[in-house]
């Protein structure tokens, strides 16, 4: 174990302990009315804090609530979305707070956002140069003269390169549209940092690169939810993992647990791990339920190896896991 890895393992422990979470989300919970008075369960019942200086990474495969989870905590759902719960932000709740409070107070000053489809979030007509210069003025009260220079600094910071300040976001490639977003993200130095899927469409590389600033944002005292497909990136930056299934929070566990040993407890989460090209290749067979239509059981049960007539029951979320057998309690846990 390096110091580095103390130094998380410690992080992990303290964020464990509600007093100490900069945000704290209690059952947030959010449906989507459609018509004919079908509702989507986006989002169901998430608990979990988040400590200044800590990295949380949420995955879970496409469409199980990551985004909308996030939506949520910035209030920027659309209007057939009801939403429940509560998630307090240094005191604020976001769920309960009105808009002009979010978008004075919260929305880039005390919540940053890398958003998922970057290129729908920059204005057509400005150049990248122009909208970092902007949002400069905008958070850091930088004045004219060195407003220049900021904005140069934060597109070093997302590996965006110098060249490419004076294009406008059509003439963007997607990796270079998600580096804009990110620069622009990290300028505010918001006390929280969303950023949802930041390294779509970047090699290997500048994945790695983007992750260890966004890993460096945290450890300087700054809280980072990391919503993420790229399981590798998790495990880089991550202090520690929430794994979503069907709008569910499944498995919340510390980094170095869930992906060194003893691993996942989750049947589900194992399966994510398991079907990396780097471990056993092996795709978790079916796919995940539609949520206008969740069974009322566990919703992972029909592609579940373990699966018995207990998980007709939806399973509690107890120590850090939503299972009626979880790997490595020996004995499971009895229905
Ligand atoms: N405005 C809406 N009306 C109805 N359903 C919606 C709406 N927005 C999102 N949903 C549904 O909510 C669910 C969760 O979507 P979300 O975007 O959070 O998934 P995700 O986990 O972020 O997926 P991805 O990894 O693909 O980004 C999806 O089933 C989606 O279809
Ligand atoms: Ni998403």
């Amino acid at each position: 174990m390096t110091a580095d890895h103390v130094l998380r393992a410690l992080r992990a422990v303290s964020a464990e302990r509600a007093e100490d979470a900069l945000l704290s989300v209690r059952g947030l919970t959010v449906r989507f009315r459609l018509r004919g008075g079908r509702e989507v369960a986006a989002v169901t019942d998430a608990d979990f804090d988040l400590a200044a200086g800590e990295c949380l990474a949420l995955v879970g495969e496409s469409g199980c609530g990551k985004s909308v989870l996030a939506s949520a905590l910035l209030g920027l759902l659309p209007g057939n979305a009801e939403t429940s719960g509560s998630a307090l932000l240094d005191g604020t709740d976001l769920l309960a707070a009105d808009e002009k409070t979010l978008a004075r107070t919260v929305r880039g000053r005390r919540i940053g956002l890398v958003p998922q489809s970057p290129a729908a979030h920059l204005t057509p007509v400005r150049t990248v140069r122009a909208h970092l210069e902007e949002t400069v003025r905008a958070l850091t009260g930088t004045r004219r003269g060195e407003r220049r220079a900021a904005a140069e600094a934060a597109a070093e910071r997302a590996a965006f390169p110098a060249g490419h300040l004076d294009r406008h976001p059509h003439e963007l490639s997607g990796g270079l549209a998600q580096r804009a977003a990110t620069a622009l993200a990290l300028i505010g130095d918001a006390p929280l940092l969303l950023a949802d899927e930041p390294t779509t469409g970047l090699d290997r590389a500048l994945v790695d690169r983007t992750a260890d600033e966004l890993r460096r944002h945290a450890d300087r005292g700054k809280a980072l939810l990391l919503i993420t497909h790229d399981l590798a990136a998790a495990r880089r930056v991550a202090d520690r993992v929430a794994v979503m299934y069907a709008g569910r929070m499944v498995e919340l566990a510390p980094a170095d647990r869930f992906f060194g040993a003893p691993g996942p407890r989750h049947p589900y989460a194992r399966g994510l791990l398991d079907a990396l090209p780097e471990r056993e290749f092996t795709p978790i067979p079916g796919f995940p339920p539609e949520l206008s239509d969740l069974p009322e059981g566990c919703a992972f049960a029909p592609r579940c190896a373990r699966a018995t007539e207990a998980c007709a029951q939806r399973p509690a979320f107890r120590a850090g896991v939503a299972c009626h057998h979880p790997h490595g309690a020996p004995g499971a846990v009895r229905a």
